[in-house]
């Protein structure tokens, strides 16, 4: 028998149940999306329900991530059967407000990151971490989760987020959780949908390069060679890359050449109007 989850849409519900869930002694685990929910995120629904005693997911297409000219209007909305998913999870509260219950008329406040948010994402969405951020400070101050997860997809973001919830005391640990890949190695994203059939066999491409770069990287060449490398592949193969990059893993800083910190390989890459990013550890 699946109970359909609670549906909330204001964040003093959202607040209620939270807070009524912590009365019991229950721990609670949040799950930002942006909905049109796939293998990716139900992933991170598993690995809360493996942690905590109730789950409250988040549905909102966030405007303030979205330049004017990228994709806000045509992002996918899918609100019934990402709840349908979500209930045959056990997820005990689904959170969907609209854009005026988060943003209601006269709002003033953003949260803006430095460190791991400079350079990648924002060389080329320069609005986009504010816009995360704000979002995101605002659900986990709504409901105070005890965890909130995130992809490693979206590596940058991980990390902006930890900072965020460091540098605001937030009382919610950040769990990261590995990219769950396609058969053939590309990274489940809502955007793969906007793909054609040829788009999305070339997509394969992007994790290869991906794999082939960080693998010259480790048996030693030089990493803006390896880099630019790569980058040439995917333009043979039809991408536009916006970055492919090789950065510490822990605070996205250019790495220091021949120190043994940890790495990781970032790329976004635009196949037709579609944006890819994915990431490797190296
Ligand atoms: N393939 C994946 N593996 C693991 N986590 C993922 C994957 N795709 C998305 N996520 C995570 O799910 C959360 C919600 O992401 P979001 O709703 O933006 O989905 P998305 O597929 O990344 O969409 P988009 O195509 O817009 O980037 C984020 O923490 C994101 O990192
Ligand atoms: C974290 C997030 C839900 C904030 O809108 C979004 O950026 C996403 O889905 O990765
Ligand atoms: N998954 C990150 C959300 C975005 O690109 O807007």
């Amino acid at each position: 028998m699946i109970h359909p989850p609670i549906l909330l849409r204001t964040i003093s519900d959202l607040r209620a149940n939270t807070a009524s869930w912590h009365s019991e002694g229950l721990t609670v685990g949040m799950i930002p999306t942006m909905g049109a929910l796939h293998d990716g995120h139900l992933a991170l629904v598993t690995e809360a329900r493996r942690r905590v005693d109730r789950i409250v997911a988040t549905i909102f297409v966030n405007p303030a991530q979205f330049a004017p000219t990228e994709d806000f209007g045509a992002y996918p909305r899918t609100e019934a059967s990402d709840v349908e998913m979500l209930a045959a999870l056990g997820v005990e509260a689904v959170f969907a407000p609209a854009a005026r219950e988060m943003y209601p008329e006269g709002h003033a406040t953003t949260i803006s990151v430095a460190g791991p948010a400079l350079g990648l994402e924002t060389d080329f969405r320069p609005h986009f971490f504010t816009g995360v951020a704000t979002v995101v400070g605002k659900l986990l101050i709504g409901g105070f989760p005890d965890i909130a997860m995130f992809g490693e997809k979206d590596y940058q973001q991980l990390l902006v987020v930890r900072q965020m919830v460091a540098d605001l005391h937030l009382p919610t640990e950040i769990v990261g959780l590995p990219t769950v890949r396609e058969a053939d190695g590309l990274a489940l994203s809502s955007r793969n949908a906007y793909l054609s059939a040829e788009e999305r066999r070339t997509a394969a491409r992007l994790p290869a390069v991906l794999q082939q770069t960080a693998t010259a990287i480790r048996s030693g060449t030089d990493a803006a060679e390896a880099c630019a490398t790569g980058r040439a592949a995917l333009e043979a193969a039809g991408f536009r890359p916006d970055y492919l990059e090789l950065r510490n893993s822990e605070t996205l800083a250019a790495p220091i050449p021949c120190s043994s910190e940890p790495l990781r390989l970032l790329v976004a890459a635009w196949l037709g109007k579609t944006r890819l990013i994915d990431n490797i550890a190296v």
